[in-house]
C-alpha cells in the first residue's frame, strides 16, 4: 500500500471509532434522560422485589405495592380493567391497582386530610404498563391527553400518578369539570365554563394533593404527578403477570 493511501485508511479507522464513541455517548445519554424506555423485566409476586434490567444493567428495587393493602378507603374503580374507558375495550386484564409505595403514603395523607371532610379519593387509574402507553398512544397521538412513551413516557408507567375523582361518604362521584377521559379542552384546568360547584370541588381536590406533594397538569383536571415521580423507572409489568 503506498503511503498516502495508508495515511487515508488511518484516517477512516480513526474516523470509524470516533463516530461509535460518540453514538455510544449519545445513546447512554438518551437512554440516562429516558428518551428510550428501558426495557424491564422482573418477578411478578408482590412487592416486586425482583430484578428490572435495563439494557443489560441489573438494577434491584422495590417499589410497586397493591393500594388495597394500605387504604382500603381508597375507592377504586379501574376503568381500563372495563370497557368503561375511552377505547371502549378492556385494556387490563386483572384490576390490580398499583402504585410505588412513596406515592401512595402521599395518596394516603390526602385521602385522610378528607376523609376529615367528608370526602374519599377514587382512582381511577394508577400504575400504567408502558406498552398500554404506547396502545393509548396509537389511539390518541395528543400529547395534551396522552403522554407520548417514544419521549419520556407516563408517570403513570413509573407506579407515580393517578387518575382521581372525589366521592361522598355514600360512594357518590361529586361534581367535576368533565367525566374521566374526556379529551377535550372541557377537561382543562383553566375551563372558564366549568360550575362554580365543579370548581369548588377541583379546587379542593387539588389544593389537597398539592400539600401532600404532588404536581396537577394543565390538561386533566383528573391527573396528578408525585412530584419526585423521575427518580423510579419506567416500568412494563404487565398487570396478567400479578399473583
Ligand atoms: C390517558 C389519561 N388518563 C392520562 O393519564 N394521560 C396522561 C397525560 C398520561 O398519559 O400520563
Ligand atoms: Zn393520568
Amino acid at each position: 500500500m503506498n503511503p498516502s493511501k495508508k495515511l487515508i485508511y488511518i484516517f477512516f479507522v480513526i474516523f470509524i471509532s470516533l463516530l461509535g464513541f460518540i453514538c455510544g455517548i449519545y445513546f447512554d445519554y438518551l437512554v440516562s434522560i429516558n428518551k428510550l424506555s428501558p426495557v424491564v423485566s422482573s418477578v411478578y409476586k408482590l412487592p416486586f422485589k425482583g430484578r428490572i434490567v435495563t439494557y443489560g444493567k441489573p438494577v434491584s428495587y422495590s417499589g410497586l405495592v397493591p393500594v388495597v393493602d394500605y387504604d382500603p378507603s381508597l375507592k377504586i374503580d379501574l376503568r381500563y380493567a372495563t370497557t368503561n374507558n375511552f377505547t371502549g375495550k378492556v385494556v387490563y386484564p386483572k384490576p390490580v391497582c398499583l402504585l410505588q409505595k412513596n406515592t401512595l403514603d402521599k395518596l394516603i395523607e390526602c385521602n385522610n386530610d378528607l376523609k376529615k371532610q367528608g370526602y374519599r379519593i377514587k382512582i381511577w387509574d394508577a400504575y400504567r404498563p408502558a406498552d398500554v402507553q404506547k396502545y393509548f398512544w396509537s389511539i390518541v397521538k395528543d400529547r395534551r391527553f396522552i403522554a407520548d412513551p417514544y419521549l419520556h413516557g407516563s408517570r403513570h408507567n413509573r407506579g407515580c400518578a393517578v387518575d382521581i375523582t372525589l366521592v361522598d361518604e355514600n360512594g357518590k362521584e361529586l361534581e367535576m369539570p368533565t367525566g374521566f377521559d374526556e379529551f377535550s379542552t372541557a377537561a382543562y384546568r383553566n375551563n372558564p365554563n366549568m360550575s362554580a360547584t365543579a370548581k369548588k370541588n377541583l379546587d379542593l381536590l387539588t389544593s389537597t394533593m398539592i400539600k401532600h406533594g404532588f404536581k396537577p397538569i394543565e390538561t386533566e383536571w383528573w391527573h396528578f404527578d408525585d412530584s419526585e415521580a423521575d427518580k423510579y423507572p419506567i416500568l412494563n409489568i404487565p398487570l396478567d403477570e400479578i399473583q
